[in-house]
């Protein structure tokens, strides 16, 4: 199983998405996400200029050593460029070894361990009665599991709100980040009163979440979580930046609030201490930015052994290639929590032909040999990279906030 060829796609079907394809000299293919929202030729540069001919020749079969070798084998280890380069490498591989045994790739995992995969949707409104009626349309839709966001009252731009109901999308088109305006108090102040009115309107038969984006300190977010707790929460998402783990003891001191955080996070060292501590409740860290399957596996199983479950990343600057890979883990893992889902752009869908569903609240992964995904690579080279970024964002005075 020599690996003949490899290649990088950049494709923009109305976001950028970066694409590792890695065909064996028998014609197997495999495909990996390589997408890093708004550095994305960074990642692009490092698997063509540093990674292909490192592949070239080697055999794909050895997924454990050609990841040992990308990743002890640079020397500086970590980061989001490197482990996701290595991730893209690595997903191509389990989707090829998927491929040649003809099987699924959960298969090659252990076999499915539940039905399907529990998901959750973004409903998301510029004001209160707009979330609430958005929390609705999705519950109509089958979904048993929704994150509210909503825009505070005195702020012109809110995390999470976006331009296009059904498709957000955070970063803009341009050669420089539009700037938010952020203020702390303002949203401790809302954020219960709109839990209040989602739990008002619509019970509690159903998991609700909320993502937080890392712009509290841990006594504040505390203050969150505690304000939060009648309105029992799934999970309150990235309440403080995520570097200081430290931070996460001081908030469990004080709420029983479920805590998730981990989508910036590129390996188990970023989180180990998290885990082994139990500070946390969901781990978020997913297939593109946390090296792949097999880095992933090995999180997973750590947070297994200390109660932690997952809770992967899933939003629409992942491409449907990282979703079918992590929808594989999801179904496996016998520590699943829930998986997030934004749906992609019907454009997106087309460049990457999938076959998993959506399916009364839950995703299912196909049963097609690998992992059931592809990209179309004409339809891909009709949509040239254009430079976007996330947005930046400031206090009221002008300081720099986290985003
Ligand atoms: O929970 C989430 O989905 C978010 O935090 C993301 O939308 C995040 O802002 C983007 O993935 C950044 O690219």
């Amino acid at each position: 199983m020599k690996i003949a060829d490899v290649r990088v796609i950049v494709t923009c079907p109305g976001r950028n998405f970066v694409t590792l394809k890695i065909t064996t000299e028998s014609g197997l293919t495999g495909v990996g996400d390589a997408t890093l929202n708004g550095r994305e030729l960074a990642v692009a540069s490092y698997l063509n200029d540093h990674v292909r001919g490192l592949l070239l020749g080697r055999d794909a079969s050895q997924i454990n050593d050609i990841w040992q070798y990308l990743y002890k084998g640079a020397y500086w280890r970590r980061g989001p460029v490197t482990m996701t380069a290595i991730a893209a490498v690595d997903t191509a591989l389990w989707d090829i070894k998927g491929k040649a045994a003809g099987m699924p790739v959960y298969q090659l995992l252990g076999g499915k361990a539940r039905d399907g995969v529990l998901v959750y949707g973004h409903a998301n409104g510029a004001t209160l009665d707009e979330a609430v009626a958005e929390v609705g349309r999705y519950l109509d839709r089958g979904y048993r599991a929704v994150r509210v966001q909503c825009g505070v009252p005195g702020l012109a731009t809110t995390y999470g709100v976006g331009k296009d109901r059904d498709f957000y999308e955070p970063a803009t088109a341009g050669p420089r980040p539009e700037e938010a305006v952020w203020a702390t108090e303002k949203y401790l102040d809302f954020a219960p009163k709109l839990f209040d009115a989602v739990r008002e309107a619509h019970g509690f038969g159903f998991h609700l979440l909320h993502d937080v984006h890392h712009r509290l300190t841990p006594i504040e977010a505390a203050r969150l979580g505690r304000a939060a707790e009648p309105y029992r929460l799934f999970w309150l998402e990235d309440p403080i930046s995520e570097e200081l783990q430290e931070g996460f003891r001081l908030i469990r001191q004080h709420t029983v609030t479920p805590i998730a955080v981990g989508e910036v996070y590129n390996s188990i060292w970023d989180c180990h201490r998290l885990i082994t501590e139990q500070l946390i409740d969901y781990i978020r860290t997913t297939v593109v930015h946390a090296g792949g399957i097999t880095h992933l596996r090995r999180i997973f199983d750590l947070a297994a052994l200390y109660h932690v479950k997952t809770g992967s990343h899933g939003a629409t600057d992942l491409s449907p290639v990282c979703m079918a890979a992590a929808l594989h883990l999801d179904i496996s893992v016998p520590n699943f929590g829930i998986q997030e889902y934004m749906p992609h752009t019907p454009e997106t869908d087309a460049v990457f032909p999938h076959s998993y569903r959506f399916e009364d609240g839950m995703l299912i992964p196909g049963d097609e040999p690998g992992l059931g995904v592809d990209i179309d690579e004409e339809l891909a080279a009709r949509y040239p990279y254009r430079q976007a970024y996330l947005p930046v964002n400031r206090l009221e005075d002008g300081t720099m906030h986290d985003w």
